[in-house]
């Protein structure tokens, strides 16, 4: 028995989609042709998912496989209406996809457009696939009718983008969805004739443009006005003209990477891959590679110029788009490539893929395995050969996803050998380029042991250390690490053809080699001669630091903060408290140095008097002071502002 239809009512969208929504009809003006792939290649998500559902459902069907696109361009209505037989949405559905913002990239997007102040950046949309919503850039008003399979009521869905949609239940006898564009006028006869999008040959070369390899015909009806001809095929001049409609597939729909490689231009990958992965710009590289043997596939693999913006983002989707012989299977398969190229875009088909193959199947598959393999290490052997052989090439590429490859090497430990020679650290050597560890090692003189870096989160901050002082004075280039990820990726390493990475922040600096050897001695004896005010300075930190010793490194600066060997560093500690992880806390020793005015002073009060106040807060200040210049706050800011204002009040007496 049928029941009643749902009546029309009208409901607000979600704020976020107001947003987008708005952003769509006044902000962005450049590349508005764009709304077209994005409702073409929904359809044709629309059509795949009904092919792959019907594989194990034929009634879904209803009778038509026939799968296609169609375009109806209406002068009199100006209308322009994309309709596709696939899986078409039910009610629940359409209030969930059409009035939400599910996916995460434009969740991100609209992020990053807050964090800008500007809802103007044009350049920011072409990164996301903002895909229905881009109707409204071109359209005052988008009618939505959808059917989905086996269902008997079909839904309308209208809205002119204000922030509120209407949508009721209809009699809908096709399955499948047609979107219904009321252009705006500036759209139905625009000057520039790549606007006019109700021009069929607009519509053809815009489908050429962008949606040519979908595989789904794309259709459009044109209308031949002709005198018709006579037996031989000459004209017949005084016939009255004839009207004929005939309905044109515009695409090719054959997906390029079957095609031969030498037969592909440049041009052809790189829309592809725009018009696949939503970039402005072209990809970086291209690897397109076909492989017969023990397991035959085509992979075409792109490296994008530019990370998106949501890379860093926890809910960046990493993976590539599966296919079996042209027929879509998944999107973002994230088994196939180790997580450390989760930058790398493109597809892979291969006969060997089931069609049914489940994500759970596929962490088992043998053959995704060794596909993935195969590509992993075309893809290293092309950044090994861009390093080499095009510096600045890898050095745009090291800029956007250095990152992801450092983060591999921290955490897969499968991967550290294959990707050591793909880092690039600056250097105090080239603090504005770019090292690789080695050429690092290729400069280290015969003397030197260990391979030197030191952090801090920029330049200044890095060269302003009291650490660097010596190695500076003693000429040693010292690496220079910034981002989160490096100390954690060097510590993991642990060595580069058998040296050692030493912080210049941490325990013994291994300088006995370029070092007089009288510097360390003379240290130590320092440190015995002033066992007994080493020792109370120690009591007075008790609990902050580990130990206290007198410095070998120090040159200017009267202090400074330094971790052990064993264990993590300082500023990994910082880093991982940020993380809200505090379990694990740096060995710290403070280092003070000898020849230091300072040291004296502190000597001559503690010689005065070891309980003293003044003794005391000259301890508390010192480690303070190192604490300072590592970045981190001192515990009692207060209590450290206080005692500086204390000694800066006796005038310098
Ligand atoms: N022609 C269509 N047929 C069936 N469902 C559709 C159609 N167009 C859109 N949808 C549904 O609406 C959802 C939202 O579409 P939208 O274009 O905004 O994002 P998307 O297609 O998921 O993402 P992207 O455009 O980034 O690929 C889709 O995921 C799909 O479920």
């Amino acid at each position: 028995m049928s029941r009643d239809p749902i009546m029309k009512e009208t409901r607000e969208f979600q704020a976020e989609t107001k947003q987008l929504l708005d952003l769509m009809v006044h902000s962005i003006y450049t590349n508005r042709e764009i709304f077209l792939r994005e409702l073409i290649s929904n359809a044709s998500d629309a059509i795949d998912k009904i092919r792959f559902a019907s594989l194990t459902n034929q009634d879904l069907l209803e009778g038509d496989s026939d799968f296609e696109i169609l375009l109806v361009p209406n002068e009199a209505t100006h209308t322009l209406t994309i309709s596709d037989n696939g899986m078409g949405m039910t009610y629940e559905e359409v209030v969930e996809n059409i009035g939400t913002i599910a996916k995460s990239g434009t969740k991100a997007f609209l992020e990053k457009l807050k964090e800008a102040g500007t809802a103007n950046d044009t350049e920011l949309i072409g990164q996301f696939g903002v895909g229905f919503y881009s109707a409204f850039m071109v359209a005052d008003k988008v009618t939505l009718l959808t059917r989905a399979p086996g269902q008997e009521k079909g839904v309308k869905w209208e809205s002119t983008g204000d922030g509120t949609y209407s949508i009721e239940e209809i009699d809908k006898e096709k399955r499948g969805t047609s979107i219904i564009l009321t252009l705006n006028e500036e759209y139905r006869q625009s000057e520039k004739s790549d606007e006019k999008f109700l021009d069929r040959y607009t519509l053809q070369s815009l489908v050429k443009k962008y949606s040519d390899y979908i595989r789904y015909p794309v259709k459009m009806n044109f209308i031949k006005e002709e005198k018709p001809r006579d037996a031989e095929g000459k004209v017949i001049e005084d016939a009255p003209v004839e009207t004929t409609i005939e309905l044109r597939t515009l695409n090719s729909q054959t997906p390029l990477w079957t095609r031969a490689k030498k037969d592909i231009q440049p041009e052809e990958y790189n829309q592809l891959y725009q018009s696949l992965f939503y970039d402005w710009q072209d990809p970086l590289e291209v690897l397109h590679s076909k492989v017969e043997g023990a397991v035959e596939y085509t992979g075409l693999l792109f490296i994008p110029a530019k990370a998106p913006m949501d890379f860093y983002m926890k809910e960046f989707e990493a993976g590539v788009r599966l296919y079996s012989k042209n027929v879509f299977i998944m999107e973002h398969c994230k088994e196939l490539l180790p997580d450390y190229l989760r930058f790398v875009r493109g597809l892979v088909d291969s006969p060997d893929f089931s069609l049914n193959i489940s994500r759970e199947l596929l962490q088992h598959s043998k053959q995704l395995k060794l596909i993935g393999k195969n590509l992993e290490k075309s893809i290293l052997k092309t950044l090994e050969t861009m390093l080499s052989k095009d510096r600045s090439k890898y050095e745009t590429f090291w800029k956007e996803f250095g990152q992801a490859l450092k983060a591999g090497v921290y955490s897969d430990f499968t991967s550290r050998e294959k990707l050591q020679d793909l880092l690039l650290f600056p250097s105090s050597n080239q603090p504005d380029g770019a090292t690789t560890l080695a050429e690092y090692v290729s400069r280290m003189p015969e003397s030197q042991k260990v391979i030197y870096y030191a952090t801090g989160k920029d330049q200044s901050a890095v060269e302003r250390l009291p650490q660097m002082e010596l190695l500076r004075e003693k000429n040693i280039e010292v690496l220079y690490l910034f981002d989160r990820v490096d100390e954690f990726a060097l510590d993991a390493l642990r060595e580069y053809k058998e040296k050692k990475f030493q912080s210049v922040s941490r325990g013994d600096l291994n300088l006995d080699d370029i070092q007089a050897p009288e510097a360390k001695q003379q240290a130590e004896e320092v440190e015995k001669d002033n066992e007994s005010l080493i020792k109370a300075i120690k009591e007075q930190l008790s609990g902050k630091v580990a130990d206290v010793k007198v410095s070998s490194r120090l040159k200017s600066s009267a202090v400074c903060l330094v971790s052990g060997d064993n264990g993590i560093s300082l500023s990994m500690e910082q880093i991982l408290s940020e993380m809200n992880n505090s379990m694990f806390k740096a060995k710290r020793i403070l280092e003070i140095n000898p020849d230091h005015e300072l040291f004296a002073v502190l000597k001559g009060l503690y010689e005065a008097g070891p309980e003293s106040d003044n003794f005391k807060d000259y301890c508390a200040l010192l480690y303070d002071q190192a604490l300072l210049m590592e970045g981190i706050t001192p515990e009692d800011p207060v209590g450290f502002a206080n005692k500086v204002a204390k000694l800066m009040a006796r005038g310098g007496k």
